[in-house]
């Protein structure tokens, strides 16, 4: 089996196990993930770092649920931003939204910011904390997506940004459940390595880039 088919049949897994979960499980996991993620935040300013914006994921199929986080991020005045795929060229948009009726249907039957509604982020944005979806993460920051490339993509274009700013990359911090956990996620050299990952069960990982985030 080449690493191609390697993803696609860990992908198949990992759907069908995320899938499985009850929704009542999903829903309680993801109200603590929130939560962490809310108190992690918290922490993080409480110390002084930057954390003026945030990118989040707007959930679709059984992903972790992003909603509350999303929401409290608006409570406290952070700038939300959110991403539209565009499937041409598998890069993503970004728009900064401030009430739920800024989204419509989007690709994939996802969620996605209305043009018409929300405001679209200048081209050098760099969000401070990006929240990544997944179908399953390994304890050394690896990531398996849907296969579209877009966040592998859509990272090395934050890692230029930030460059030609001069302002610190991104924090990436992986969402999900602890049934997404894997032992080892095949993984190829553009795959984009995440910071750390938070589950029902705690923050995870954190020391790939040299840095503990948690
Ligand atoms: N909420 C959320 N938004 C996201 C992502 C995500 O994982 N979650 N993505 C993360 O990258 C991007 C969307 N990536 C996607 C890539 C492929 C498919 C998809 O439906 N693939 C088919 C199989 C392949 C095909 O037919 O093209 C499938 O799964 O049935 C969906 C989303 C950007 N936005
Ligand atoms: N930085 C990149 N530049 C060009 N092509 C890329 C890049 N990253 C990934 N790709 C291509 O995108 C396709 C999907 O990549 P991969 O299987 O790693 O997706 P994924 O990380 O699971 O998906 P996603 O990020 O959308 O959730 C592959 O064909 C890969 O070669």
């Amino acid at each position: 089996m080449d690493r191609a088919e390697e993803k696609q049949a860990a992908r198949t897994a990992a759907a069908l196990k995320r899938d499985g979960l009850s929704e009542a499980c999903r829903m309680a996991w993801s109200d603590t993930v929130c939560q962490l993620t809310v108190e992690w935040l918290r922490r993080r300013i409480g110390e002084g770092a930057a954390v003026r914006s945030i990118m989040a994921y707007v959930p679709f199929r059984s992903e972790l649920d992003t909603t509350l986080l999303i929401e409290w991020c608006w409570r406290k005045g952070l700038t939300v931003v959110v991403s539209r795929c565009i499937r041409g060229d598998r890069s993503m948009e970004l728009y900064a939204i401030e009430a739920w009726d800024e989204l419509m249907p989007g690709a994939y039957g996802i969620r996605e910011p209305d043009p018409a509604a929300a405001r679209r982020c200048g081209a050098g944005f760099v969000p401070d904390i990006v929240f990544v979806p997944g179908l399953a993460f390994d304890g050394d920051g690896g990531r398996l997506g849907y296969g579209g490339g877009y966040y592998d993509r859509f990272h090395e274009r934050m890692a230029a940004a930030a460059r030609l700013a001069g302002v610190e990359a991104p924090l990436w911090i992986g969402l999900g459940y602890e049934a997404q956990q894997a032992d080892a996620v095949p993984m190829d050299s553009h795959d984009m390595v995440v910071d750390g990952v938070i589950t029902e069960l705690g923050y995870r990982g954190g020391t790939t880039n040299g840095t503990d985030p948690f």
